[in-house]
């Protein structure tokens, strides 16, 4: 039987005195390009640091290929790029994927391969320090491909880049799902969206939309995918009061998920 990629029930976290996330049943089959859109201070990266197992859960359980996300037999399966390049300035990009290796205990030899796969030839021998953000972006991202894990979480990897480098760097996701991996990644630009093959919105920690490019567009009518989204968002904030009707149009064909405030009413 295939594991979903990633699967939360019920999962809760509080972050200093907030509970963040409240109750969020999610399922992410393996293969794609996941986009996790919504606004800054949605629960993207608290949601992300659960799913690589770095966070502690108030309740529900979070699975990462069946197994419970963080469980030692997952250590190579998932790579994470966190908002933060985190390499080290005064080693060289190859040095700096030399030392990541041996840390994960990956391959000597995949050193090459992910430079090669991020483009990073031209740039192996210079100092970190002496990089630009999308170079940097891509040593951090190359990092992460280290051991070749069947999950990449990457938290917002193109935010601050110009077009042309964002797209650079969607080309090489394109090419790891092409090969299998499973790609999250999040995002606070809606335009985005049309790149991945699924997406989940998320707005103040809960998911209110799971659905795919496509979808979005015709079941929102709108032009644009930050406008579909405002208009979710609109609907969603309809809230308890709005009528059923109001409230699943014009995202009717969408998986919508309920608000708090609707989970606090119990299943209507
Ligand atoms: N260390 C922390 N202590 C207390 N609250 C936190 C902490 N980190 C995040 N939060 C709060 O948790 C909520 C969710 O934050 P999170 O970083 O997950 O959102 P996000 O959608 O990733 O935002 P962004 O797009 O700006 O990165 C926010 O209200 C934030 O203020």
């Amino acid at each position: 039987m295939m594991n979903n990629a990633i699967e939360t029930r019920g999962l809760r976290i509080s972050r200093g005195p907030t509970m963040v996330i409240d109750c969020l049943d999610l399922t992410v089959p393996g293969g794609a390009i996941v986009g996790l859109l919504g606004p800054s201070g949605s629960g993207k990266t608290t949601l992300m640091r659960a799913v690589v197992g770095v966070q502690v859960l108030a309740g529900g359980s979070v699975n990462v290929f069946g197994q419970s996300a963080g469980s030692a037999s997952l250590r190579h399966r998932v790579g994470y790029m966190t908002q933060q390049a985190s390499i080290y300035e005064d080693l060289s990009v190859r040095q700096n994927l030399h030392y990541f290796a041996r840390v994960q205990g990956a391959p000597r030899s995949d050193v090459e391969r992910v430079i090669d796969r991020t483009d990073l030839s031209g740039q192996a021998d210079r100092l970190a320090r002496t990089l630009s953000g999308g170079q940097a972006s891509r040593v951090s991202l190359a990092a992460a491909m280290l051991g070749s894990p069947d999950l990449l979480v990457l938290d917002e990897p193109t935010v601050g880049l110009d077009p042309v480098l964002r797209g650079d760097l969607w080309a090489i996701f394109r090419r790891l799902a092409e090969d299998g991996t499973t790609l999250l990644v999040s995002s606070h630009v809606m335009d985005e969206a049309t790149r991945c093959d699924r997406l989940l919105l998320m707005r103040e920690g809960d998911l209110i939309a799971d659905t795919t490019p496509e979808q979005l567009l015709s079941t929102t009518g709108a032009d644009t995918a930050e406008d579909a989204f405002l208009r979710i968002i609109e609907s969603h904030d309809a809230g308890p009061g709005a009528s059923r009707s109001r409230r699943r149009s014009p995202t009717h064909l969408l998986t919508v998920g309920k608000s708090r405030a609707q989970r606090k009413k119990g299943p209507q």
